[in-house]
């Protein structure tokens, strides 16, 4: 008898079976959104909001989500407008006011999980227990910010060991380096230093590990949040495999976590010599269930996921920023200067250079990676005190970008003013202009966790790049066009900036 599989008939007849069965799935996936997207009629769109017609507006959405939010923000200043993505619309929520409603709603209304549940397609790409047991924030709220000062002089060596091994010490010329990639190697190492510790940090295949995960988990979510939801089970199985950076993460720590529970085991918990970084202290707030190294390695990933990619491009973007502007490379080398000079190199000196961290606010507020940074889903009608309904099952979020850009909260808000935030200026600013500066870390109560070890991380760098070197642009100092894709801006991965080594250092 002729097995199924090699009858040719039949597998022509499979074919045209699977092939009918999705276009139905597709067309009742079409129809279900639809229905629950009527709902949201009272809502203006930005583009055409008819049935077939707001496909349209959603591919237009790829690559053009910052002119299309800047349209919305234009028409519906201080409210509500919708755009379309390919799976669903978003709410977006204009101004001050409204900002401060979305922070008082509770988190079970208006919840932060769910949104990143779809938007990362957490179930596909790295599990729900993440967001189940998330046990890596408490690490990064308390932890990380309680032990940062203790730890600086290993973030901070780990800084200087990197940035000389891109630039070597002996070159005095000027030499071209790739700046996404150099804020990568920085990042990865200085913030390993303190997930994962000496020598692992320093390893290329980890490196490499961590930043290939977090572009896989992405690039998932991305090519899955094309395909309606219905689809998914279907469309996770054909794309990237994520699981296999899991195993050989595991396999990396398995020495590290075995050697640790061990340890503690004979010792007990606070044995002598136990290290001060995020695996201890993982290893000291996980559940019984939690402690072993697939859970830890998980966590590290997911660690390396929220913070490797915001913290390379915005530092990225700072650093096109300084190179397209030279002028503010001196003020900025005289301020840490004098601060180096007299208090070294520590946690605390790094906030004693105002100038430094109002140059990082305003490449911020210009240079946003997202366009859109909260993003939260109803978990059930939300009416807000306009009378504006959000449905349940619908996506909210806050046109930061527009909103920094708005001359209302700062004034001749499209010029790069690299001091607009420092204190003797700051009466130029309103409540609203310092509230809405902090906006690219998020909002309320799930607002980012990492936001002061960034900013720790980014003025050490920044600070110790511009005593050791001048850099410039090519190209007659334009600033290389960053790349949007969705909501998300990232600066360019292969512009190269020239430094060169100042010779007082
Ligand atoms: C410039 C760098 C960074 C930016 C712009 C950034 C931005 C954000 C944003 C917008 C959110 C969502 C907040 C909201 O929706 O209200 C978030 C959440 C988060 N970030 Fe960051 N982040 C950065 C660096 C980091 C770093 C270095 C870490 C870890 C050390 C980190 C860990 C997290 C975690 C764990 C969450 C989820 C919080 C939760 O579940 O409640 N981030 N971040």
């Amino acid at each position: 008898m002729t097995p199924f599989s090699e009858c040719p008939l039949l597998s022509l007849h499979m074919d045209s079976i699977i092939c009918l069965l999705l276009s139905a799935l597709t067309v009742l996936a079409v129809g279900v959104n639809r229905l629950r997207w009527s709902k949201l009629d009272a809502i203006p769109s930005v583009g055409p909001s008819g049935y077939l017609s707001s496909y349209y507006g959603a591919a237009r959405f790829i690559l053009h989500a910052k002119t299309m939010i800047q349209e919305g923000y234009d028409q519906y200043k201080d409210g509500f407008f919708k755009v379309p993505m390919m799976n669903r619309w978003v709410v977006v929520i204009t101004g001050p006011r409204l900002l401060e409603e979305l922070r008082k709603i509770p988190d079970e209304r208006l919840s932060f999980d769910h949104a990143m549940r779809d938007l990362l397609q957490v179930k596909y790409t790295f599990g729900l227990e993440v967001q189940e047991q998330p046990y890596h924030v408490q690490v990064v709220r308390d932890h990380l910010r309680r032990n940062i000062s203790q730890l600086f002089p290993e973030v901070f060596e780990e800084i200087r060991l990197s940035f000389d091994d891109i630039v070597p010490l002996r070159e005095t010329e000027w030499v071209k380096v790739g700046a996404y990639s150099a804020a990568m190697k920085a990042v990865c190492r200085a913030s390993n230093r303190v997930f994962v510790g000496l020598p692992i940090c320093q390893s290329s295949e980890f490196e490499e590990l961590q930043s290939k995960f977090a572009r896989q988990v992405i690039a998932r979510a991305s090519l899955m949040n094309l395909f309606p939801t219905l689809l998914h089970p279907l469309t996770s199985r054909l794309l990237t495999n994520t699981f296999s950076s899991l195993r050989r993460c595991i396999e990396l720590l398995k020495p590290i976590v075995d050697e640790r529970l061990k340890k503690e085991e004979l010792l007990g918990k606070n044995w002598p010599g136990k290290p001060c970084d995020t695996i201890s202290w993982l290893l000291d707030v996980s559940s019984p269930e939690d402690r072993n190294v697939r859970s830890i390695a998980l966590r590290i990933l997911i660690l390396n996921i929220a913070s490797l990619h915001p913290l390379t491009q915005t530092f990225t973007h700072a650093l096109f920023n300084l190179a397209v502007y030279p002028q503010f490379q001196e003020p900025l080398r005289e301020e840490v200067k004098a601060v180096i000079s007299q208090h070294g190199w520590s946690r605390e000196s790094m906030s004693l250079l105002p100038k430094m961290d109002s140059f990082l606010k305003e490449s911020q507020r210009v240079s946003t990676t997202t366009i859109l940074p909260v993003m939260r889903k109803a978990m059930e009608d939300v009416i807000f005190s306009d009378g504006t309904k959000i449905p349940s099952g619908t996506h909210v979020t806050v046109a930061s970008g527009p909103m920094h850009l708005d001359s209302r909260y700062y004034p001749n808000a499209y010029e790069f003013d690299p001091f607009r935030f420092c204190s003797s200026r700051k009466e130029a600013l309103t409540k609203d202009s310092m509230n809405l500066s902090h906006i690219s870390f998020g909002h309320g109560k799930r607002k980012c966790p990492g936001q002061f070890f960034s900013s720790t991380m980014m003025t050490t760098m920044m600070a110790y790049l511009v005593l050791n070197y001048d850099m410039k642009l090519e190209n007659d100092g334009v600033r290389p066009p960053d790349v949007w894709f969705l909501m998300s801006c990232a600066p360019n991965r292969t512009a190269e900036i020239l430094f060169r080594r100042r010779p007082t250092c």
